[in-house]
């Protein structure tokens, strides 16, 4: 692998309210507010970190959850290299709505491989007392529909905020892997007589 720093674009999606932009807002700026506004259309910061000896720049997108901005931010969904499906653990719709999320994004960014793209989800407000869904349940969902990584946040408290977006660089940074192990697996192929190994990708 090179030194060279890699431009990864991740994109925030779920209800509005959840705690998209105080995520955001936390990581990049470590500040957070408590009577934040809701995002009109999308928005987005830059960070600097290195995962595993990897130097990136994270460029997250931050999306307005609710419904009347949706097309405000569905074109920015193309190009993203990871989406971060957040709801509120306080919230039990919010949780309900990520299958929505979850087919809002491969449409609208045109995603080819569905089963393969690094989605995460992230249960956010896990400060608060009053839960509307537990941490199995979360678990369980994140399992059946794609055994994507679960974390749970508090932008409030800093709670895994800084981990969840090193999760999101790692799953990237797996595909990308996968993805030049298949190439490699091709260009072995190429110099011999065998079709073997080319079921990899
Ligand atoms: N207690 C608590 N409140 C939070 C947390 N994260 C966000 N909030 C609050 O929840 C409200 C909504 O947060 P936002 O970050 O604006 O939510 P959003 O997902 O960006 O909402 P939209 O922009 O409408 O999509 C704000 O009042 C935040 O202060 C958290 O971890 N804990
Ligand atoms: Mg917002």
């Amino acid at each position: 692998m090179s030194g060279k720093s890699l431009l990864l674009k991740v994109i925030l999606l779920g209800d509005g309210g959840v705690g998209k932009s105080s995520l955001m807002n936390r990581y990049v700026t470590n500040k957070f507010d408590s009577q934040a506004f809701h995002t009109i259309g999308v928005e987005f910061l830059n960070r600097d970190l290195e995962v595993d000896g990897r130097f990136v720049t994270l460029q997250i997108w931050d999306t307005a959850g609710q419904e009347r901005f949706k097309s405000l931010r569905t074109p920015f969904y193309r190009g993203a290299d990871c989406c971060l499906l957040t709801f509120s653990v306080d919230d039990r719709q919010s949780f309900e709505n990520l299958s929505n999320w979850q087919k809002e994004f491969v449409y609208y960014a045109d995603v080819k491989d569905p089963e393969r793209f690094p989605f995460v989800v992230l249960g956010n407000k896990i400060d608060k007392l009053e839960r509307q869904v537990s941490t199995e349940e979360a678990q369980a969902w994140c399992m059946e529909n794609g055994n994507y990584p679960y974390l749970e946040t508090s932008a409030k408290d800093d709670t895994n905020v800084a981990v969840a977006f090193e999760e999101a660089v790692r799953q990237v940074l797996a595909v990308e892997e996968q993805l030049e192990h298949c190439m490699l697996g091709h260009t072995i192929d190429l110099h011999s007589s065998s079709k073997s190994g080319s079921s990899c990708c």
